[in-house]
């Protein structure tokens, strides 16, 4: 039922007995786990699990009360600049300027990451097409739909081609035809080998991106599995459902 979890050279993203409160109350519990480049890496668990805590710490925005967390071999607490560079984040904040358009969004990101003009200029017209919203380009974020920012969210997420991607329910205000583009953007974003962890509380939906599974409760994992190890989706939600019960 656990990975094996042994440390190694390949390793993005390497955690060690994290732990973290806020105020009087643990909210994760003596974590430990890595994760290999080119992995794609579910997590589930209910609601207070303590998900969105793991993923703040990964992504630098919180630190660890205990334990050590590195991405690609920088410390959380004390390089996170360096961490930055390398990390995309797609979470319920969108962290879209709304009175910014569309592309003025992506240009201001992409310059906030130093990317050269001319290069940016290529990136924006790309993630625009392939978010299918290169009609909007010009629309202020305002004027955008739910779905429509959610486009954006992603295309601002990948500007600056980041080796690891935190997707904080990412399927959140996508129509089918959004959820097809998103995954066929996943899908080639495997052979640039980037990393990716995703929280979803949909296992049919994500279950399918990933090729590991992680299941945390009350703050700690209660499993963590290969998912050719696991026999299909059906038997992991039983699982799961044994486990958050239990
Ligand atoms: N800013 C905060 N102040 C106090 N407690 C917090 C704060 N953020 C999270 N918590 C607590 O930490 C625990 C874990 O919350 P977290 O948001 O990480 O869970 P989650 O697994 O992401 O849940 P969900 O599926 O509902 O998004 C919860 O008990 C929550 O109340």
């Amino acid at each position: 039922m656990f990975a094996d979890n042994v440390g190694s050279m390949d390793d993005v993203i390497s955690v060690k007995n994290l732990s973290k409160s806020i105020g009087n109350h643990q909210v994760l519990k003596n974590i430990c786990f890595s994760v290999k480049k080119g992995s794609t890496v579910a997590i589930y668990g209910p609601n207070g699990a303590g998900k969105t805590t793991l993923f703040k710490i990964l992504s630098t925005l919180w630190t660890p009360t205990e334990g050590s967390v590195a991405i690609n071999k920088f410390d959380v607490s004390t390089d996170s600049s360096n961490i930055r560079k390398s990390i995309g984040i797609l979470s319920h904040e969108t962290f879209l300027y709304n009175d910014l358009t569309a592309e003025e969004n992506l240009r201001f990101y992409g310059q906030m990451y130093g990317i050269d003009n001319d290069i940016l200029d290529k990136r924006i017209e790309y993630l625009l097409e392939k978010t299918g919203i290169t009609y909007r380009a010009t629309d202020r974020v305002s004027e955008l739909s739910r779905g429509m920012k959610q486009r954006l969210s992603i295309a601002r997420t990948l500007i600056h081609e980041p080796q690891v991607l935190f997707l904080d329910e990412p399927y959140t205000g996508l129509d089918q035809n959004a959820v097809n583009v998103f995954e066929n953007i996943l899908k080639e974003l495997d052979s640039k080998k980037t990393t990716k962890l995703i929280v979803s509380h949909n296992i049919e939906q994500s279950f399918k991106l990933c090729d590991r599974a992680i299941i945390l409760d009350k703050g700690k994992i209660v499993f963590d599995d290969l998912k050719k190890d696991i026999s299909d989706v059906g038997s992991f939600k039983q699982t799961y459902k044994n486990l958050i019960n239990s």
